[in-house]
């Protein structure tokens, strides 16, 4: 008889397995009914479709652009509808709640409160309208059955000038809602020393941040978010393939940036369908994140924008399921890498793996045995004995 212990993980029980995301835009998640809600309410004409749906697909169609500059124009039109409280409030609980019921339990989500003014809210309003939209959010989905927990990432964006300040925002809300810092943005032409005060503020005040670096620009930009700005973790890091040589026979040779990287578990916050869409890969199977998960590089596995790339966290584990036959095994190793480099407290991502992921995972892992013995009656009812 063949086991069914190794088979293909289901979309269902994908959905049904804890998942941790790390790297996702508030204004890159909205729901479209909501934008067009909000549009509404908040007098917004410039949306370029007034039904959800139809506006859900342009998203999608208008952010396959193959370049990482014509993908971010598309955020226009969530900021624009992201600039009153009662807005901020929305789309924060709507976002804890949708992830909630895809399931994830854990999820650190960014945003950059200076793209938030527009409408004369302080940095200060947007950090609080954001916070009790999340606490909101989880509570809502507490009451469906759904167990999630949201941190915020403030994010500066890379060609504008308020990085200190926004860093500094970060430290002041950090035990209040706020887990870490981030730059986004253009990122050729924008290198992230620009923000080297930034980052060496973090630094002092012993808080953590993330980069995004090598998405549309390769090792160079790597290279200083880790070596010249002290990153954590880095957003996307896909280019660090450019440092690693297979030959013809599989050997692989690791350059002396890609074997830091290995080397120190720098957490890699990987984006597949965020990169098809800005070229940054090709497709699912030639991703670099089937090899950088052969090498054991500390890969982790998150949606960025769920609305631009029509994605959840388990629609990516589906992609990669598909190109890769991972099994629950890897989507639970991709889970606990992302747990292992959040940044809430150790003591919580330790009881988040113990108590949430692995239990998890393992009752998922459980299941083919119940399947077969419901699949032969014939044993179950005693009209046939087993041979010994
Ligand atoms: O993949 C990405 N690379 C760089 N910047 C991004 C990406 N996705 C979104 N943003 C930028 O981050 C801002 C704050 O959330 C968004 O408004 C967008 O401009
Ligand atoms: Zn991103």
């Amino acid at each position: 008889m063949q086991s069914q212990k190794t088979s293909t993980p289901t979309p269902d029980q994908i959905r049904r397995a804890p998942k941790v995301l790390l790297h996702d835009h508030l204004d890159g998640g909205l729901r479209p009914g909501t934008i067009v809600d909000l549009a509404r309410e908040t007098g917004y004409t410039g949306l370029p479709e007034s039904d959800p749906d139809k506006l859900g697909t342009w998203f999608r169609e208008a952010a396959d652009s193959g370049s990482l500059e014509r993908y971010l124009e598309t955020f226009a039109h969530t900021c624009a509808v992201m600039q009153t409280r009662e807005a901020l409030v929305r789309v924060a609980a709507e976002c804890a709640e949708d992830l909630a019921a895809d399931g994830v339990v854990y999820a650190e989500i960014r945003y950059a409160p200076e793209q938030h003014l527009e409408a004369g809210l302080t940095l200060e309003e947007v950090v609080e309208a954001v916070n009790e939209g999340f606490r909101e959010g989880e509570r809502r989905a507490r009451e469906d059955g759904n167990r999630i927990r949201v941190g915020a990432l403030l994010t500066a964006m890379r060609h504008a000038a308020r990085s200190l300040e926004i860093a500094e925002l970060a430290n002041r809300y950090r035990d209040h809602g706020v887990v870490g810092f981030d730059i986004a943005g253009a990122e050729a032409g924008f290198p992230p020393t620009r923000h080297l005060d930034a980052f060496e503020y973090l630094k002092r005040e012993n808080n953590h941040f993330t980069i995004h670096a090598g998405e549309a620009f390769g090792l160079p930009s790597i290279w200083q978010a880790l070596q010249w700005c002290g990153a954590d973790r880095l957003g996307h890091g896909v280019r660090i393939i450019d440092d690693i040589q297979v030959a013809e026979d599989g050997a692989v040779k690791l350059g002396p940036l890609a074997s830091y990287v290995r080397d120190k578990r720098i957490p890699l916050e990987m984006c597949p369908s965020s990169n098809l869409q800005t070229a940054a890969a090709a497709s699912y199977a030639e991703h670099p994140i089937g090899l950088l998960r052969r090498l054991h590089f500390r890969v982790t596995v998150n949606t960025d924008n769920r609305l631009m790339s029509g994605t959840s966290m388990s629609r990516e584990f589906e992609h990669l399921v598909e190109a890769f036959a991972y099994s629950l095994d890897d989507l639970q190793w991709f889970t606990v890498n992302a747990m292992k480099s959040a940044f809430i407290p150790f003591d919580e991502r330790l009881a988040m793996i113990n108590d949430v992921i692995k239990p998890g995972y393992a009752e998922l892992k459980a299941e083919w045995l119940f399947q077969q013995a419901a699949a032969t009656p014939a044993l179950a009812s005693g009209s046939a004995t087993p041979q010994a």
